[in-house]
């Protein structure tokens, strides 16, 4: 009786001050079962436009409030970041990510959050002013030679594309990028609403590991992820006892030491560097697939960008000097974050302490929900939100038009995706550095469309891809064959408005564009697309390019850590 009086109890109001709107929800539970596994956020953006841009709802007994507007999201989680700066606790892993100090984004804003905070802003300093050690030029040439290889593991290939890149930056070395993917991935999973069944179920990590598979799986996982993570820093020790470490933040971790850093305990600068590891991995893949699949849903556009690489870089790759030249990609990188957000429900953000906003009482102990599918939708600011347009940010007309184009649209720093307040994301520059150039070379080369996909391409090695992936269904009939549409001309010095070709974005379930994975990280399902090349001689220069590298050992091929992964430790089914 207690128990279901504390779960349905409700708030109480101070007086003067009103209860946010919201669904009403079942009693105990809430209204979990109103809100869909595959793509959630539609729903609580819906309920946005029905409550309005600020609501309450109770899940599980549990409070939350989604917020829709990047303003009321900028007036508490920025303005108000004093009370608004903590995290959730996370039921499914077995150390309080609050206090663990072991994964800087799911901490609560206390010391170990400041100490890693003042670390990772070092690290990443350090990082630019080295232009990322040309880390993504290199990687890109990879990339380009394993599409033109094999373009069936394409999501493969992109998601080491990137996960290569966080290894050299975090250890030096590429040859980690498989095990942080898998690491990636399983926490990604622990961390999830929608992953671990802990989550849903918090009492299942109260019994023992024989009783809850569940546990044991966190269990497995949280150690191999810490062996790993040791691993590593045995490796960059190493290699600076023999002088021969190459930089990284792993390197300057251990040459700072705990009289720079401050660290509290034995492994927290190998997790501080991992975690960051980790936070790359996954992240940026995601908007990577979206720009393939927005090539092959609005083909009108993808000229303008083709234009452009080829009339400043022409028959060499883009390389970071061509950023302000190059406003029509970094145009299509900031409309494909805002059209797919990568972290479509936001991080969530927790409130400690009773708050009032416009007459509205929010209580102590609310998670707060910056709802990023709904913050980039405002129509009063995208016009059209659901349509992929990188126009938007190009042509005077438009709300988020905005000059000088050599700086602007920015890509993903200074977007709503990288979060609010004292939170904000720590990675933005390096997400703008591999996305510019991993994007930019994608498009150098390859004409993106679906036009002549007769293959099937989704022949995922179980490696690449999660089981949620692979057990979601491909919608065989879907073809963008019918999806042709003109061609949209851009002319920057243009100034009149013209209108544009529409197409008509299905909003039901059967929109293959909304075909997404369900985690915390949302990225396109695999689907069929077709990669040409655009002008063969680019084909030439890019595998010579690559041979050279090869030659030089520039490029290590991925290593398993675990053997056989039958023991104590590898990688858990997922
Ligand atoms: C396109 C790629 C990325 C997206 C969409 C993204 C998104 C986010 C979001 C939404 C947050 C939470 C902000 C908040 O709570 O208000 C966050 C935090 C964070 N991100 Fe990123 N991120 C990306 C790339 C990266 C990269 C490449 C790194 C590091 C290499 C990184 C490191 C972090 C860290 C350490 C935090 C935690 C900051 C804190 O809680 O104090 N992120 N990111």
């Amino acid at each position: 009786v207690g128990l279901y009086k504390h779960l349905t109890s409700k708030p109480k109001i101070p007086k003067g001050l009103k209860p946010l709107p919201g669904p009403k929800g079942y009693p105990i539970i809430g209204s979990v079962p109103d809100v869909p596994e595959k793509n959630g956020f539609i729903k609580f953006a819906e309920w946005g436009k029905e409550y309005g841009p600020i609501y309450n709802c109770n899940l599980a007994g549990s409070n939350h409030v989604w917020i829709s507007s990047d303003k009321i999201a900028k007036d508490l989680l920025a303005k108000r970041a004093a009370i608004y700066s903590a995290r959730p606790h996370i039921p499914a892993l077995l150390d309080d990510n609050r206090t663990s100090a072991q994964y800087l984004p799911l901490l609560s804003n206390n010391d170990g959050w400041s100490r890693q905070r003042k670390f990772a802003n070092a690290i990443m300093r350090e990082a630019e002013k080295a232009n990322w050690h040309h880390y993504p030029e290199l990687e890109a040439k990879r990339l380009l030679v394993e599409l033109l290889d094999d373009p069936s593991q394409y999501n493969h290939h992109l998601e080491s594309f990137i996960a290569r890149i966080t290894c050299r930056l975090a250890w030096g070395h590429s040859e980690p990028s498989n095990e942080l993917k898998q690491r990636a991935r399983e926490l990604l999973i622990g961390v999830s609403p929608t992953g671990a069944l802990g989550n849903k179920l918090p009492f299942l990590m109260a019994m023992p590991d024989w009783m809850s598979p569940v546990k044991a799986w966190e269990r497995r996982r949280a150690a191999t992820e810490r062996r790993f993570f040791q691993m590593m820093e045995e490796q960059v020790e190493t290699e600076i006892k023999e002088k021969r470490a190459p930089p990284s933040w792993m390197r300057m971790a251990i040459e700072g030491g705990k009289e720079q850093w401050n660290f509290q305990y034995k492994d927290e600068g190998a997790y501080c560097v991992g975690m960051h590891g980790i936070a790359g991995a996954l992240t940026i893949a995601a908007p990577m697939q979206t720009f393939c699949l927005a090539m092959c849903y609005y083909p009108q556009y993808q000229h303008l960008v083709q234009e452009e690489i080829d009339r400043v870089c022409g028959d060499r790759m883009p390389q970071p000097s061509d950023r302000p030249n190059m406003p029509v990609l970094r145009a299509f990188i900031r409309e494909a974050l805002r059209w797919r957000p990568p972290v479509p429900t936001g991080i969530p953000h927790y409130l400690i302490q009773d708050d009032e906003y416009e007459g509205y009482h929010i209580p102590a102990g609310t998670t707060m929900h910056p709802l990023e599918w709904a913050i980039s939708r405002d129509p009063e600011l995208y016009p059209d939100p659901e349509e992929f347009n990188p126009l938007r940010w190009l042509k005077p007309e438009y709300p988020t038009y905005k000059e000088p184009l050599t700086e602007f649209p920015t890509m993903f720093t200074g977007s709503t995706q990288a979060g609010y307040g004292r939170r904000l994301c720590m990675g933005s520059q390096v997400a703008d550095e591999d996305m510019f150039i991993g994007i930019g070379s994608l498009a150098w080369l390859f004409h993106i469309s679906k036009e002549d996909a007769k293959r099937n391409i989704m022949m995922n090695e179980k490696a690449s891809i999660s089981e949620e992936e692979l057990n979601t269904g491909l919608d065989e009939d879907s073809d963008a064959s019918s999806e042709k549409s003109q061609e949209v001309k851009f002319d920057p010095t243009e100034v009149k408005a013209k209108k544009e070709s529409k197409k008509e974005v299905k909003k039901d379930e059967m929109d293959p564009t909304l075909d997404y994975s369900i985690l915390l990280i949302a990225k396109p399902l695999p689907f069929k697309f077709d990669l040409k090349v655009r002008k063969p001689e680019r084909v030439e220069i890019v595998r010579r390019q690559f041979e050279d590298g090869m030659e030089k050992g520039l490029y290590e091929s991925p290593k398993n850590y675990w053997g056989d992964n039958k023991g104590k430790l590898g990688w858990g089914k997922v």
